[in-house]
């Protein structure tokens, strides 16, 4: 059954979990509108999806759940504008994206008859390979907590959580994306110094991720195991790896996921 979803902002994580959604069946872009700040992006997002885009009016009128995905900083004002449109029926489930802002702060801010959920998605639900996790609101209901892990469950993974822990989320699988962005670039980096052609390189890093990756999860061994068994005794791996870990390697990681928390707090005002 497709879901009549609306969108409130349309940028980049919206356009990747949209595209992602209609790939996979449980979005139809006949069934989507979306508004957005500018009319560029409202149609530069109807180019990318075949959704429909209306004003705000439009968006609160027709759907059922309710994607918002402005960028934190931009939300009080959203919030504020949805509140100035005249409200009639039961509401929508807003299921929010945006980084640190806490579901009170949107219940606080919406109507009374919206519910809502808090979600952190990321970009690869385009390919169908999202990482996602989300909590209720307080007037969230179970229903609405089975549409959520339809709709991000339809681009990957989608895992419920307490909220306490959705900037934790933020942290490894929100922003992570971008550090194996710069993890591939900087393995391929390291193929080009050794003589490697830039396209061969990273074909060979991207790969050699998602393999690993893909490892990790179809064997359901702990890293750890997998590692130990490229690493052989007196051999090359175990070479690379004693020099990741006199150059902080580990501790960079887990670094930038507290960065992650700590900066998700700030926009979420604590
Ligand atoms: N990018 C990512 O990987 C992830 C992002 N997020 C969260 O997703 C949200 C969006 O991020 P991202 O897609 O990268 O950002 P973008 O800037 O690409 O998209 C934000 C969109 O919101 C629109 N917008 C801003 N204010 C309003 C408003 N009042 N009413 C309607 N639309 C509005 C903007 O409009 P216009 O362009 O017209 O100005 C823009 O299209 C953020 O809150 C972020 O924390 C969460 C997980 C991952
Ligand atoms: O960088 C950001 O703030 C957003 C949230 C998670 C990923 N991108």
């Amino acid at each position: 059954m497709a879901m009549k979803l609306g969108l409130i902002g349309c940028g980049k994580m919206a356009t990747a979990l949209v595209k992602g959604a209609i790939q996979a069946g449980v979005v139809n872009p006949s069934e989507v509108v979306a508004t957005s700040r500018s009319q560029a992006s409202r149609d530069a997002f109807a180019a990318e999806t075949g959704a429909k885009t209306s004003d705000l009016a439009g968006v609160l009128a027709t759907s059922e759940v309710i994607l918002l995905c402005p960028k934190p900083q931009d939300i009080p004002a959203a919030l504020e504008q949805i509140r100035s449109v005249p409200q009639s029926g039961e509401g929508a489930l807003i299921i929010s994206i945006a980084a640190g802002v806490t579901a009170k702060t949107m219940e606080d801010g919406l109507p009374d008859q919206f519910r809502v959920i808090r979600s952190v998605p990321n970009t690869p639900s385009l390919v169908g390979c999202g990482a996602a996790a989300y909590c209720l609101g307080a007037d969230a209901t179970e229903d609405d907590a089975a549409l959520a892990q339809r709709l991000l469950g339809a681009v990957g993974v989608a895992l419920r959580v307490p909220e306490k822990l959705i900037n934790a989320v933020t942290g490894v699988s929100g922003s992570g994306p971008a550090y194996v962005y710069l993890l591939i670039e900087a393995l391929a980096d390291g193929g080009v110094k050794a003589g490697l052609s830039r396209a061969d390189a990273i074909q060979l890093s991207a790969q050699t991720f998602l393999g690993a990756a893909t490892m990790v999860l179809e064997t359901g061994e702990h890293p750890a195991v997998l590692k130990d068994k490229v690493a052989s005794p007196a051999g090359t791996t175990i070479a690379a790896l004693a020099s990741l870990e006199k150059n902080g390697a580990r501790s960079a990681m887990i670094q930038a996921v507290e960065a992650v928390v700590q900066r998700a707090n700030e926009l979420g005002g604590k």
